[in-house]
């Protein structure tokens, strides 16, 4: 699977989304180890809180399928410049991935922006947080 292919992937995602509110479209693919590709969309609710964003949605459909090893991820919109994740995603991808893995971000005129994990969210909240800490 190439960075274009998974693209495209999260192109075809977009598709999907459902965006009655914001009309902004958002998809993601998300590349397991094992090259399996989950996609997934923006999912918006008249409780707008309750929305959930395509990042989200491709890693929440491969962990709960068994898949918590990935390789990359691909985020569109049809936004100017590349599409950038919130920060629930961020931190929802520091949980799951290597600092290095990488992350393209894109738009709909085909413009890249190859970033990492690390890159996004520096200084992530993790397990290792928790350590040592005073109970
Ligand atoms: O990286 C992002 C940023 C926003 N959204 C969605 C959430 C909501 O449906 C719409 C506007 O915030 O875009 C995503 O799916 N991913
Ligand atoms: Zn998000």
């Amino acid at each position: 699977m190439t960075m274009e292919q998974l693209i495209e992937q999260s192109k075809l995602a977009r598709e999907f989304a459902y965006v009655p509110y914001s009309k902004f479209k958002v998809g993601a693919a998300l590349l397991g180890e094992d090259g399996k590709v989950y996609q997934g969309c923006n999912i918006e609710n008249a409780g707008y809180s309750m929305t959930n964003c395509a990042e989200r949605t491709a890693f929440f459909k491969a962990v709960s399928e068994g898949n918590m090893k990935f390789k990359a991820l691909a985020v569109v919109a049809d936004t100017p410049g590349p599409c950038s994740p919130c920060g629930a995603c961020r931190q929802v991808m520091s949980e799951f991935c290597a600092p290095d893995m990488p992350v393209y971000l894109t738009n709909m005129n085909g413009d890249v922006q190859q970033t990492t994990v690390a890159e996004l969210i520096p200084g992530a909240f993790t397990t290792e947080d928790m350590k040592n800490a005073r109970k």
